[in-house]
């Protein structure tokens, strides 16, 4: 399996300001990456960086093989590439069916095959029926749509997405989603940028923090959800609810939700224990028991402090 995305010391200044620090990361082809990050830390200028539009101040990019600092070498790559740009807006006063028609014409397709394509992709999104509507008539969220299947006329087999679902309704995020998980079914590389913890982490294989222009840390979503210690718990309810947490010496603290308790710690499994006995010697029944895990917004949160840069 080859790389699909090679990044080497990539780093951008915006005069003397530091805006991308020296990031170094591969994405394998085939493969849905994120790149996670506050406000600020550099999130787009790395994307315009990756696709060409943006010249780094130093590094190297090379995407599908091909040097992305060389102009010719560029175009090859952008041939088999489709990309979102931040806040993308398709032609207002063009219709759904016009903007894609212009889209496929600029990737050199046949008028055939952008037929048939733009048919299948109105489709996918649920533009079919509004297909000869002027765009300007759209909502937020039919627009992102029509801007994510105009960046896949050409079936690039490597999507970059800023920030793809920023600010849709419900539907329209749920929708571009699962056109990701199915275009990665397809075997589809898509790096895609986000600061939504729960979509990095339903959608995405490994995960790369970025904060202040630095990459703090790579991973799977699991792995990283390791990285925080003290953020696992244990959630028990007993009948009746009596309970005192100095019973228990793996707990690190103690919440009371309702009729459960939460129980912190670094050892799930000597705590559970310690539940058990305590409910035995007590003469109380286990109502529900589960082990909770640490949220990718622990990791984030703790990684980043919580502040956007
Ligand atoms: N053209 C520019 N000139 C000067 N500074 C810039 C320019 N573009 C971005 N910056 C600064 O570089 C830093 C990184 O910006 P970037 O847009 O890459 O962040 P981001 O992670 O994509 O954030 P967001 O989620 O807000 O888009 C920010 O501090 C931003 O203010």
């Amino acid at each position: 399996m080859g790389k699909a995305i090679e990044a080497v010391n990539l780093t951008k200044y915006y005069g003397s300001f530091l805006a991308v620090d020296g990031v170094s990361f591969a994405v394998k082809k085939g493969e849905v990456f994120g790149f996670l990050g506050p406000n600020g830390a550099g999130k787009t200028t790395t994307i315009r960086m990756l696709t060409g539009i943006l010249r780094p101040t130093k590094g190297e990019v090379k995407i599908l093989g091909y040097d992305m600092l060389s102009e010719r070498e560029k175009l090859r790559a952008r041939e088999r590439m489709g990309i979102v740009p931040e806040m993308a807006n398709p032609y207002v006063d063009l219709t759904a069916a016009q903007n894609l028609r212009l889209m496929g014409e600029l990737y050199g397709m046949k008028k055939r095959e952008i037929e048939e394509r733009s048919a299948e992709l109105l489709k996918l999104f649920d533009l079919y029926d509004k297909r000869d509507k002027k765009v300007r008539t759209f909502s937020k969220g039919m627009r992102q749509r029509l801007i994510l299947a105009m960046a896949m006329i050409s079936d690039p087999e490597l999507l970059f997405l800023d920030e793809p679902t920023s600010g849709l309704d419900v539907i329209s995020a749920r929708m571009i989603k699962e056109v990701i998980r199915e275009e990665n079914r397809k075997g589809k590389t898509v790096f895609i940028t986000t600061h939504n913890m729960s979509d990095a982490n339903e959608l995405c294989e490994r995960i790369g923090i970025i904060r202040k222009g630095k990459l703090i840390a790579i991973d799977t979503p699991e792995k990283l959800k390791k990285l925080v210690s003290g953020h696992v718990s244990v959630e028990v309810s007993f009948d009746p609810m009596r309970f005192d947490p100095a019973a228990l010496s793996s707990a690190i603290r103690v919440e009371t939700l309702g009729d459960k308790v939460k129980v912190f710690t670094d050892d799930p499994d000597a705590t559970i224990r310690e539940l058990v006995r305590y409910a035995e010697r007590n003469g109380l029944k286990i109502v529900s028991l589960r082990t909770l895990s640490p949220s990718l917004e622990d990791v984030f949160m703790e990684l980043v402090g919580g502040k956007n840069d």
